[in-house]
């Protein structure tokens, strides 16, 4: 038995001309999250509807839950859940009658059914709204619903498609909860793609970077951020000159900023801070500001493409706000 859940080599995908995926090859091991991080675009979601049997590749091998996903696509739709980016509830129905439909089609039924139904919805906190229309939900508790609806048949690999895409922070970090609790609960595989960087952050053991249909970068957020190199420590010295007396073996770089701040490239600023200001206080220097900057995937992902990781739909929510803004203000 392979301890990977999912393999793929080489795996091209193109839609006419356009390739959207650029012959990928990665691996996801049994009970890790795995994210792909990626902008709009990048071909997240056509790798997703490829290893959850929707699209075919063009070319390459996708080996998901131990099945082939062109030869053997029934074998892989009953070991995997997915929830897609777009709604997928029926609206019009109960969120019970949205469950206990889903697990007929999984053949399940009787009181076996009836019972994963409700652990089920208490474990999103859906329970107590059984009974009530899916039109009446707010966008956190419909994707709590399809969730729930995604681990009836009690899947290995539950695949995510930017799972918390247009909720609120609050509900996100709700939703966080759920999918680390499935991963500890259920002992699941989880495979997501997000261009939110602070989920990737938050949730995924590993992280692949995927930018124009590749992946660009892969690793644990550690080892990704260990890409950038160092962290960097900024300093406002009330003798910006005494900038030469910063001499220490923890110092791997000191200069003198245009704006009069002072940067120290370290390996690991909060343990090299202490240390500075030991130093200063040796050598007679007075720090007046003292501020620390760690790199984040953002600054991976600018690393490695000279451009950020950004959500065009977001520019464009705060383009129509900025819009609406100058309205008003037109309108006085
Ligand atoms: N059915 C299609 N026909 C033609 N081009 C497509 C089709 N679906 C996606 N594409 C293109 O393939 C590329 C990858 O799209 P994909 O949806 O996989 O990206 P993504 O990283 O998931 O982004 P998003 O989060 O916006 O869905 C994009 O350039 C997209 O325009």
């Amino acid at each position: 038995m392979s301890e990977h859940a999912i393999e793929v080599e080489n795996l091209v995908k193109r839609y006419g001309d356009f390739e959207a995926v650029k012959g990928i090859s990665f691996r996801v091991k049994k009970g890790e999250i795995f994210a792909f991080l990626g902008p709009n675009g990048a071909g997240k979601t056509t790798t997703v509807h490829v290893l959850t049997t929707l699209l075919k590749p063009s070319s390459g091998r996708a080996i998901v839950a131990g099945h082939d996903v062109v030869n053997e696509p029934d074998a892989v739709r009953r070991k995997i859940g997915i929830v897609f980016q777009d709604p997928s509830v029926d609206s019009e129905l109960t969120a019970y009658e949205n469950m206990y439909i889903h697990g007929r089609i999984y053949g399940l039924g009787g009181n076996d059914l009836k019972e994963k139904i409700e652990r089920l919805l208490k474990f999103v906190e859906l329970w107590e709204f059984r009974d009530k229309q899916v039109k009446t939900f707010s966008g956190g508790m419909q994707r709590r619903l399809e969730i729930a609806r995604s681990l009836l048949h009690e899947p290995e690999i539950l695949f995510l498609d930017e799972p918390t895409i247009g909720l609120d922070p609050q509900t996100r970090a709700h939703i966080w909860d759920y999918i680390r609790a499935m991963k500890e609960e259920h002992d699941m595989t989880v495979f997501l793609t997000t261009h939110y960087m602070d989920e990737a952050e938050q949730l995924a053991d590993r992280i692949a970077i995927m930018d124009h249909g590749k992946i660009i970068a892969e690793g644990t957020p550690e080892e990704l951020k260990r890409l950038v190199g160092n962290d960097v420590v900024y300093l406002r010295l009330e003798a910006p000159e005494d900038v030469k007396c910063l001499n220490a073996e923890f110092i791997r770089g000191c200069r003198l900023l245009p704006d009069g701040r002072v940067r120290l490239d370290v390996e690991n600023a909060t343990e090299a801070l202490p240390r500075v200001f030991e130093l200063a206080s040796r050598s007679g220097i007075k720090i007046l500001e003292a501020t620390y900057h760690r790199p984040t995937l953002n600054d991976v992902f600018l690393h490695l493409t000279g451009r950020e990781i950004r959500d065009e739909a977001d520019e464009r929510g705060a383009m129509k706000a900025k819009m609406k803004q100058r309205m008003r203000f037109g309108r006085r």
